[in-house]
């Protein structure tokens, strides 16, 4: 597989007027990635897709696309799917009829029960566009990335609006994808999914990265969590704590296992009850809570 990035993205800069949406911004993303671009609202995400994907000229700096400069549409168009959060569809065309449309807008091939039985809209097939739920009508938006299995795809928040079966269903058909070789690109809001899926995360706050890297370089960042509510009796602890006022303990440590350990034989040897006990590895929920701290 080549290893020439299908992005680069080289010290872009999006002005809206005296407002400076984008400052500086350099990230690539390589082939067979799932890129996650995650941020706080009004980071600037939109603003930088749109531009990879060719629709907005950026006010300065460089965005390539395999190779090449997104706004030259013949040549990248084809080669990329791209799901936004509302394809607009006609409400008077069917799914299946919409789906056909879609080969013709993106100058890719396929079959289209193929991609309406991928997207799990077979059932639905024959019905008014303007007759689907909110869900039915997301998996359609799924398809305009997804027909003739683009070797780019984006992703904006696909699994909005889905019940958690048709996530599954999402995320198989994108794992399908990535196996054939597909590269993704994917912002969304559940934070959950890019820490499961993504190989890479660039975090936007107010136009620049606050940090870029694997989920694993995100959370090493900040310590690891114990948190549990000793009883009134219980000695000494062997851990430094911080006390809330309702009795419960917090333990931050970047020696998760270590110190567990530690305060598990310490409870043991001196049959301490540690009520509600919990213990994890740092979420990316912290790293985005500790942004603004
Ligand atoms: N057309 C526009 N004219 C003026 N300002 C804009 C325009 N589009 C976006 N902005 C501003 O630029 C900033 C970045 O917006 P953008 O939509 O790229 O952020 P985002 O990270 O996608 O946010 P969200 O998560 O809230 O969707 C915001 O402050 C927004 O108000």
């Amino acid at each position: 597989m080549s290893t020439t990035p299908v992005i680069e993205v080289e010290r872009l800069n999006l002005k809206y007027g005296d407002f400076h949406a984008v400052r500086d911004l350099s990230f690539e993303v390589r082939p067979g990635e799932l890129y996650a671009l995650l941020g706080t609202n009004g980071a600037g995400k939109t603003s930088t897709l749109e531009t990879v994907e060719g629709h907005r000229v950026p006010t300065s700096g460089t965005v390539r696309v395999f190779g090449q400069s997104p706004r030259d549409r013949k040549a990248v168009r084809p080669r990329m799917g791209i799901m936004l959060q509302d394809s607009g569809f006609s409400p008077d065309l069917t799914v299946r009829e919409s789906v056909g449309l879609i080969g013709g807008l993106t100058r890719r091939d396929d079959d289209v029960d193929r991609v309406v039985d991928l997207v799990g809209l077979n059932h639905r097939a024959g019905t008014l566009v303007g007759q689907l739920s909110g869900g039915e009508k997301r998996r359609l938006d799924f398809a305009t990335a997804v027909y003739g299995t683009p070797e780019l795809i984006f992703l904006d928040e696909p699994t909005t609006g889905l019940d958690i079966q048709s996530r599954d269903d999402l995320w198989d058909a994108v794992d399908r994808l990535r196996e054939n070789g597909s590269t993704v690109v994917l912002t969304t809001h559940y934070l959950e999914e890019a820490q499961q899926r993504a190989d890479r995360i660039g975090l936007m706050h107010k136009g620049v990265f606050h940090r870029e890297g694997t989920v694993a370089e995100l959370t090493r960042t900040l310590p690891a969590v114990i948190t549990f509510t000793p009883s009134a009796t219980a000695p000494a602890l062997p851990l430094p704590v911080a006390a809330a006022a309702d009795g419960s303990v917090r333990v931050e440590t970047f020696h998760l296992q270590k110190d567990l350990h530690l305060l598990l034989a310490w409870a043991q040897d001196h049959a301490v009850e540690l009520r509600d006990l919990s213990a994890g590895p740092t979420r990316l929920d912290d790293v985005f809570r500790a942004i603004e701290s």
